[in-house]
């Protein structure tokens, strides 16, 4: 691609799952100005920091965690809520860190995870039609022709609580909450007599006691020193291009172009076509990026498009986010990781075991079974370790409240529970017991990967 660059110059491409029916465009061009002339989100460093971080994974260096809501909401924002999914994250990174004997970059899809790309535009509900609900951001889940039509005053709601759940993360994070001191506070209630509960407990207090016996030595800290800050990074899918357009702002000092919205930005899968308005946004700013790559994502295809979002090869800039399904992962991978491999360039290859293993319950719910998830994962470390790539990342749906949404797990999630604590707004994310069960089975993977070297050194 030799056209020019800018941040509006998506919108001479063909976009897919764009909302077309605003019914003042007027009252929309108003508020991407004022989106405009507000503060960035988050600032320059930061997201330069993750790029850094990023390519010590694609140097397999270190172990990328991303998760979080499927899609955030206004109605389910709460100060619990988010310190519950900062609590959960933090609580996998340490299982991770301590097997994998890596640092965890760990990336939240939060403070942003907005807009949701459906499979049909419409839903019929009892011989009524109405446009699908497409996010927070956009128009309201109640099946009702006002709350359905998009609304341009959601994108100034999810910038402001956006920017709450950013003020609470970053005072979790630097304000001691994080420390490893306080590794027992994290686990939550809910999880605490499950298997996986008792195991991280075991964890905490082995980690906890090596703590104390550094301190001892004070080779580490004092007990009274000031509490280690720590790095929680933001995501979301960059599908409402308007709104990503008009929070990026030029770095006063490099000229170059940055999306303040979040940290790091990806592109899904229904909306990654090379010649479409979301990779032309996309291959402009300096962000770190992820790229979805499904099923029908073809070795070439991919190259191409790393030619178009990674063209000066950049550590960290590009993350590839496998979401093939339990079934397909085997079949799809091999040649993609083979492809990444050959052309040299560094990624992050990342596993998204989620998006693949979508199904219909007998009575309705849309669901994912835990095993289907572990199988994807599972596929996707064994290709890696045989294509001689790092096995870099995981891109999860997760909540850390205690809901019924995926089967399965090691405390059961029956069909017929699953009406029990259905909350999302689109997809099924997995409970915090589940994400945390998940967490130890890859963990067990890394370490047994890790001994031989552990062994020989
Ligand atoms: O999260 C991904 C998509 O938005 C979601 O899977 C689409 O769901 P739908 O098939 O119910 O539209
Ligand atoms: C829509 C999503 O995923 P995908 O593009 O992989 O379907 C998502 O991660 O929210």
């Amino acid at each position: 691609m030799t056209r020019n660059w800018t941040p509006r110059s998506w919108r001479e491409m063909p976009v897919r799952h764009m909302p077309e029916d605003y019914p003042d465009p007027r009252a929309l061009a108003r508020v991407e100005s004022e989106l405009s002339r507000l503060p960035p989100l988050v600032f320059t460093a930061e997201t330069r920091r993750l790029t850094h971080a990023l390519g010590l994974v694609s140097q397999g260096k270190a172990f990328l965690l991303q998760g979080g809501d499927c899609a955030e909401s206004f109605k389910e924002f709460t100060a619990d809520n988010i310190r519950d999914t900062f609590r959960l994250i933090l609580q996998m990174a340490v299982v991770l860190t301590f097997a994998g004997g890596r640092p965890v970059v760990k990336v939240g899809r939060i403070a942003g995870q907005f807009a949701k790309p459906r499979s049909s535009a419409v839903e019929t509900l009892g011989g009524v039609t109405l446009p699908a609900y497409r996010g927070d951001i956009i128009n309201g889940m109640d099946f009702d022709p006002a709350e359905r039509t998009p609304d341009p005053k959601r994108l100034l709601k999810a910038y402001h609580q956006s920017s709450a759940t950013l003020n609470l993360l970053r005072s979790y994070a630097q304000g001691g909450y994080a420390d490893l001191c306080n590794l027992h506070r994290w686990a939550l209630d809910f999880v605490a007599g499950s298997p996986q509960g008792e195991r991280y407990r075991r964890l905490a207090d082995q980690i906890f006691e090596s703590l104390c016996f550094m301190s001892a030595l004070h080779v580490h800290s004092e007990p009274q020193s000031p509490p280690v800050p720590v790095d929680l990074f933001t995501s979301h899918e960059a599908l409402l291009l308007n709104f990503e357009e008009a929070m990026t702002r030029a770095d006063p000092m490099s000229g170059e172009w940055f999306d303040a919205s979040a940290h790091m930005l990806w592109i899904g899968e229904r909306t990654r076509q090379l010649d479409g308005g979301h990779v032309e946004f996309m291959r402009g700013i300096q962000n770190p990026i992820g790229l979805k790559c499904g099923p029908t994502m073809e070795p070439d295809e991919l190259l191409r498009l790393i030619d178009v979002l990674n063209p000066k090869a950049l550590p960290g800039r590009l993350t590839l986010i496998g979401r093939f399904g339990a079934d397909k992962a085997a079949e799809c991978l091999p040649r993609l990781i083979a492809a990444t491999r050959r052309d040299g360039r560094p990624v992050v290859w990342s596993s998204d075991p989620m998006h693949g293993n979508t199904l219909k319950a007998s009575n309705g719910y849309k669901t994912r079974p835990f095993d289907r998830i572990l199988s994807e994962v599972k596929t996707f470390t064994q290709v890696a370790a045989a294509e001689g790539v790092h096995p870099g990342g995981l891109h999860l749906e997760m909540t850390g409240q205690d809901v019924t949404e995926c089967l399965g797990g090691a405390r059961a999630v029956t069909e017929d529970a699953l009406s029990s604590r259905y909350h999302t707004h689109c997809d099924p994310r997995l409970n915090a017991d589940q994400a945390l069960q998940l967490a130890f089975m890859v963990a067990d993977k890394l370490h047994a990967q890790r001994t031989p070297q552990v062994r020989a050194a």
